[in-house]
């Protein structure tokens, strides 16, 4: 059984507060794009991997496409499958994962494909898991995780995992959306934040008309990110001069997004060859 888990972007992110568990209180809009791996599951019937540790290990994983940094029981996937297998004890599975999302870009490669793994070992062995007992599930592997179970437009506060749906819609907007070749890490950014309260709500200005949010809309990374890597901010201004109707840094970064009005065509741009760089339909 094959699924295409989808990266997001983050449409304003403001943080607000340091949290004594060292954690931070955000919010921000997360809106799914088009950006997918390939995750499939296998079931091996009657085979079981011995582990380095001689152990008997119930997954393998074959791993193509973008390169991601860690061991293979590091993976998100993976970690979802031994979550759920240690409450239902699953058959044995091999896993594979075709990567196309970069990581370190803000997009939430690793916490979609996780949230997916969750979904499709839901249905592949029908656990009858809800969303609500899936989200909980998701929220244990990564802040941003259970965003990617309803996969819908979503306010989120609290450290990034308290929901609400909003009604907005890019449906037709053209997005360019690039990640240049530097890693930031979310931990690192976090870090050199100064927390404070938006100057606009971002429940209010996210309902605006989207050629009023270059003003109002802002990703508090940026004023973090963007004096250590001058590069992605330079992106930023690009996008704009290039015609995007708005522009921001996705999360932690590196990626960077430039909406642009539908039908117009996107714009020719060489943003160096060890970019990756996306363009397509807003969904
Ligand atoms: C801040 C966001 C906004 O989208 O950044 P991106 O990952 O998208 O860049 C996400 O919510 C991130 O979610 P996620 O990447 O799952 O974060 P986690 O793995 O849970 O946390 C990584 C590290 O970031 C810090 N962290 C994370 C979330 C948060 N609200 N406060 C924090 O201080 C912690 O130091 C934590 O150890
Ligand atoms: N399936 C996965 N895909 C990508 N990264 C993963 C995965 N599993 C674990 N990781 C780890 O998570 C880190 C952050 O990756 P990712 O979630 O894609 O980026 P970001 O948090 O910037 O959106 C990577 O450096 C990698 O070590």
């Amino acid at each position: 059984m094959i699924t295409f888990p989808n990266a997001k972007i983050n449409l304003g992110l403001n943080i607000t507060e340091k949290r004594p568990d060292g954690y931070h209180n955000l919010e921000t809009v997360f809106y799914p794009v088009p950006i997918e791996d390939a995750l499939e599951i296998h079931v091996q019937n009657n085979c079981q991997l011995p582990a380095a540790n001689g152990q008997v290990q119930k997954f393998s994983l074959h791993q193509a496409g973008l390169e991601i940094t860690g061991n293979a029981a590091d993976n998100l996937v993976v970690k979802a499958y031994l979550m759920l297998d240690k409450v239902f004890d699953l058959p044995p599975v091999d896993i594979h994962l075709y990567k196309h999302i970069p990581s370190g870009a803000g997009l939430g490669g690793g916490s979609s494909d996780a949230a997916f793994m969750l979904k499709l070992l839901n249905k592949r062995f029908e656990l009858g898991l809800t969303t609500e007992k899936l989200e909980e599930y998701a929220a244990a592997l990564g802040a941003d995780c259970a965003f990617f179970i309803n996969n819908m437009p979503t306010y989120a506060e609290g450290i990034g995992n308290l929901f609400s749906p909003i009604t907005l819609s890019l449906k037709d907007y053209q997005i360019l959306l690039v990640k240049p070749d530097i890693f930031v890490s979310t931990r690192e950014a976090f870090s050199l934040i100064k927390p404070h309260k938006p100057e606009y709500s971002l429940k209010e200005t996210i309902a605006l008309p989207v050629s009023e949010w270059k003003e109002r809309l802002v990703n508090d990374f940026e004023a973090s990110v963007f004096p250590q890597y001058p590069a992605i901010g330079e992106i930023k201004d690009e996008l704009y001069q290039k015609g995007a109707i708005y522009a921001a840094m996705s999360g932690s970064g590196s990626s960077v997004f430039g909406l642009f009005a539908p039908g117009t065509p996107l714009p020719e741009a060489d943003f160096g060859k060890e970019s990756f760089v996306f363009k397509g339909k807003m969904i």
